[in-house]
């Protein structure tokens, strides 16, 4: 989902709600990391963001994470609390590794 500050509300990213596979890629040269996702019925790319060693994550519950780059505010309902721990930590991981 993305902010939609003006409105002060949350809207799915991409053209419609759905449910989303979402990746971290590392680009091993540059040693930078990439948060990717897309839609599972189309693959529509909902959202596509550098990593930046400033990044905040925030864990505002235990199913929806959120961060925010220089454009905008991202955030990520999660179908569970497992799959919401694993990505945390994957995002952790990168930020420390910039
Ligand atoms: C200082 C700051 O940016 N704080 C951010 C969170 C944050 C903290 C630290 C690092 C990064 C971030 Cl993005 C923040 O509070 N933000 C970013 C834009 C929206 C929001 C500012 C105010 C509102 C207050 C409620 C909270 C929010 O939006 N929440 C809390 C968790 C809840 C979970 C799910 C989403 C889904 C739809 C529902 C809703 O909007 O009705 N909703 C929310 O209401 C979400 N809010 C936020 O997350």
């Amino acid at each position: 989902m993305i902010y939609d500050d003006a409105n002060k509300r949350w809207i799915p990213s991409g053209s419609s709600s759905g449910v989303s596979k979402v990746h971290i890629f590392q680009h091993n040269f540059q040693n930078s990391f990439r948060v990717v996702g897309r839609k599972l019925q189309d693959h529509e790319v909902v959202i596509n963001c550098i990593i930046a060693r400033s990044l905040k994550y925030n864990q505002a519950t235990p199913t929806f994470h959120q961060w925010r780059d220089s454009k905008q505010v991202y955030g990520l309902n999660f179908s569970s609390k497992e799959d919401a721990d694993a990505f945390a930590k994957a995002m952790n991981l990168a930020v420390e590794t910039i």
